[in-house]
């Protein structure tokens, strides 16, 4: 097991209509005025908003807010809420709905209490000193980011998507009604699903060795996500399968499933962000479309790595031939996403990207050519670039 540190500030307050607290949560901060920010449609439509309104001024809170968030967040609505932010004088924001929405309010906290360009931070030209601080009541289980140190945003101008990561922005607090997830498309539910596995392979699937307690608990939390995604799939309204599945968002991406890892791979990811920018694809759903062709192209540097996976998560037989239970494993993980409605290719993910738009996805995931991503294996442009081809 690696050294590691283990933060995890957030207070998490879980249950049946606990968003009726947000008032006196908020209060607790002492601030003078709140931002609320929210997304376009689905919480103004389920009057969860107006809760939330009405919490903060029983709580004699006052309050502002602003919408618009859209999914794969736009820097624009972020400089919109800096300025907002600023000039009225507001020193809290409540995030209310998913990734999207709290990843914005991170931004804009980034924003409001930092000099300069907030978009020097994704482009790592710069470290942020300090964030606003931020509350969450979430509606989708999935990104995780209402526990997590990370916010990702899309720059419209060549539509590229970058996260950038500080303890800075840790929510103060996380306001999680399971029953507010009940209203998702299915396919958000499924996606968010994905989100939530990938969060913990990503971490899993690494070179350390010994992390026999690390390990239980991704393993756990990898199944428990499979087997409650298929009840959601049949009966979307029950409660217990909601309630699993987003703990289970929040402790795959807290750092808790990587607790004494080498930090994980993240590749699958970082070639989803450029899939997101280009192609504004629901995150989960372009992890799932990418995951199985990054498995197959990097399984040979780790066969034991990917054998354990195959076994413990997936229920593969074990077998002498270390290769062959890997692979059995990643096949019978592309079975499990295709069992609940996800892609496992870029075509069922609904997108058809030419040979000169996957150039420039591996463009653009390498830096231009300035980085590599990955830890399994070490990948660079034109690994990226046949990794794209082979998903296609
Ligand atoms: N910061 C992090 O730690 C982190 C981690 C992973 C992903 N991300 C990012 O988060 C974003 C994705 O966030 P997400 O997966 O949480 O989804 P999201 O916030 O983008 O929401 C997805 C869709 O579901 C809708 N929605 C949300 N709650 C709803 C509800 N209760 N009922 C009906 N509709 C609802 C939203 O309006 C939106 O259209 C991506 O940009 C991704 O890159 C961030």
């Amino acid at each position: 097991m690696n050294q590691f540190q283990y933060y995890t500030p957030t207070k998490v307050i879980f249950g049946k209509g606990t968003e009726e607290e947000a008032g006196e949560l908020v209060k607790e901060y002492g601030c003078k005025k709140v931002l609320v920010h929210y997304g376009s449609g689905s919480v103004k439509k389920s009057g969860l908003l107006d809760r939330i309104f009405r919490s903060l001024e029983t709580a004699g809170i006052a309050y502002i807010s602003l919408g618009g968030v859209v999914p794969n967040p736009r820097l624009s609505l972020v400089y919109e809420g800096i300025e907002l932010c600023k000039k009225e004088e507001v020193d809290f924001i409540l995030a209310v709905g998913g990734g999207s929405v709290i990843d914005s309010a991170k931004a804009i906290g980034y924003g409001v209490t930092n000099e300069g360009d907030v978009w020097d931070f994704y482009e790592k030209k710069r470290t942020a000193q300090a964030c606003l601080p931020i509350g969450v009541i979430l509606t989708i289980a999935a990104a995780g980011s209402e526990m997590s140190d990370s916010s990702v945003i899309t720059k419209e101008e060549g539509w590229i998507k970058r996260g950038y990561s500080s303890n800075y922005c840790r929510p103060k607090f996380a306001v999680m009604n399971p029953e507010l997830t009940m209203t998702l498309p299915e396919y958000q539910t499924m996606s968010g699903c994905v989100d939530i596995m990938m969060h913990t392979m990503e971490r899993y699937l690494n070179h350390t060795e010994n992390m026999e307690l690390t390990d239980g608990i991704s393993e756990h939390l990898i199944r428990t996500v499979m087997k409650n995604a298929k009840i959601l799939l049949a009966d979307p309204e029950n409660y217990e399968a909601r309630a699993e599945v987003m703990w289970a968002g929040s402790l795959s991406h807290n750092g808790l499933t990587g607790c004494g890892t080498d930090g994980g791979d993240w590749a699958t990811h970082q070639l989803e962000h450029e899939l997101g920018g280009m192609f504004d694809v629901a995150h989960g759903a372009g992890l799932a479309a990418v995951w199985g062709s990054w498995a197959r192209y990097v399984v040979e540097a780790r066969p034991e790595r990917f054998a354990q996976f195959a076994v413990h998560v997936m229920g593969v037989e074990e077998s002498e031939d270390v290769m062959q239970t890997a692979q059995k494993g990643i096949e019978a993980m592309e079975v499990f996403f295709q069992s609940v409605k996800m892609p496992i290719t870029m075509k069922e993910l609904g997108i058809s990207p030419s040979d000169e738009q996957i150039a420039e996805l591996a463009e653009k995931c390498s830096f231009f050519g300035k980085r590599t991503i990955g830890c399994v294996k070490m990948l660079d442009r034109e690994d990226m670039r046949r990794i794209y081809m082979d998903a296609r």
